[in-house]
């Protein structure tokens, strides 16, 4: 039997769409469970630093709408450090906090893993990500809402490079994975998508521009996974150097693309995989992440979640390219 009496909730890392509807479904859940419930501001520096506030039912209601998170986020160095997790599993103790549900990234649980370790401490962690880097679940909370702004913007721009008959490099986030650029470029039948999974082996212009750009295209959008050298604003660079005769333009799409209310998509994962959380919290679970995979909640080991491979379904690349002549 589980002896968990208080557990402690915090969001940490870029937020995202449906964090909220997540802390709303952690804390209703483990209320209903006789668990009582704390919310840890700011995420592991909350935590360091002791702001910690106890949760009632009424502290999540109106939230599942919202976008952000109300627990504020933070990326925090101290925590990287052995002396910042000493002062954060402190914390734990004085507020008598018996176990912690981490809600963010790839990042976020790689710190959950190595403090649970550290201290022998239970923590499960809810992937709360706009980048879907995360191994073993089918998508992540906040990425359909992102990828559905992208869409709204890329067809909105595509009006313009219709207009004027243009080329658009189109920058999105996604650090070092391509799952939004990929599929943002399906869904918005755009010209191409170039992402990092694919920078080793090819040049992505190149290819791109080989299989013969606007031969019967009045427009052309070209969605670009960011990266600090070769982002769109580089090969936007290139097509002005080396094919001077296109008229080019960039747009870099930036933090709009993380706000919003979240989708329905967003909201039920985040419901589930909450909820998920405090299940496996009493059955002894820890050291593992909530995810949903073909349709069912399933509990991952940390140590599986934050894979550093999470593949790309090169499929995916087919079909934009046989979609895209
Ligand atoms: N190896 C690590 N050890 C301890 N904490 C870490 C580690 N990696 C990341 N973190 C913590 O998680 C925070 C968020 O990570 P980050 O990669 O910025 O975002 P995300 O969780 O959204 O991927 C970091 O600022 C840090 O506090
Ligand atoms: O808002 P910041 O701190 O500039 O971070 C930007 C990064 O955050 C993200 O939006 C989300 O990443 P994480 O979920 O890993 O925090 C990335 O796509 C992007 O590279
Ligand atoms: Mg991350």
């Amino acid at each position: 039997m589980s002896k968990i009496k208080t557990i402690g909730i915090l969001t940490s890392g870029g937020d995202a769409p449906g964090m909220n509807a997540a802390i709303r479904a952690v804390t209703r859940s483990g209320i209903c469970n006789g668990l009582s419930v704390k919310g840890i501001y700011r995420g592991y520096d909350g935590l360091i630093k002791d702001e910690v506030k106890s949760f009632t039912t009424e502290d999540v209601s109106g939230i599942i709408t919202r976008g952000g998170t109300i627990l504020k986020t933070a990326r925090s160095k101290e925590f990287m450090t052995p002396e910042g997790m000493q002062k954060a599993y402190e914390t734990c103790i004085k507020e008598e906090i018996d176990a912690l549900v981490v809600i963010g990234g790839n990042g976020s649980l790689t710190g959950a893993r190595n403090f649970a370790m550290e201290y022998d401490f239970p923590v499960v962690g809810l992937p709360g990500t706009i980048d879907n880097d995360l191994y073993g679940t089918d998508s992540t909370i906040g990425y359909d809402t992102t990828m559905n702004t992208i869409m709204e913007c890329v067809d909105r721009i595509r009006d313009t490079a219709n207009s004027h008959e243009r080329i658009f490099f189109i920058e999105v986030m996604g650090r070092d994975a391509g799952f939004l650029a990929q599929n943002s470029a399906i869904a918005c039948g755009a010209e191409a998508a170039i992402i990092p999974e694919e920078s080793t082996d090819v040049d992505q212009l190149a290819r791109f521009m080989e299989r013969g750009i606007r031969k019967s295209k009045k427009s052309c959008i070209v969605i670009v996974s960011e990266s600090p050298k070769c982002g769109a604003l580089y090969y936007a660079d290139r097509v002005k150097k080396e094919f001077p005769e296109f008229d080019v333009r960039v747009s870099i799409l930036g933090h709009l693309q993380r706000g919003g209310s979240p989708s329905a998509h967003d909201r039920i994962l985040a419901s589930r995989t909450g909820v998920g959380a405090i299940k496996a919290l009493m059955q002894g679970q820890r050291n593992v992440m909530i995810g949903v995979r073909n349709n069912e909640v399933v509990f991952v080991p940390f140590s599986e979640a934050i894979r550093s491979d999470k593949p790309l379904n090169k499929g995916l690349i087919k079909v934009l390219d046989e979609l895209s002549i």
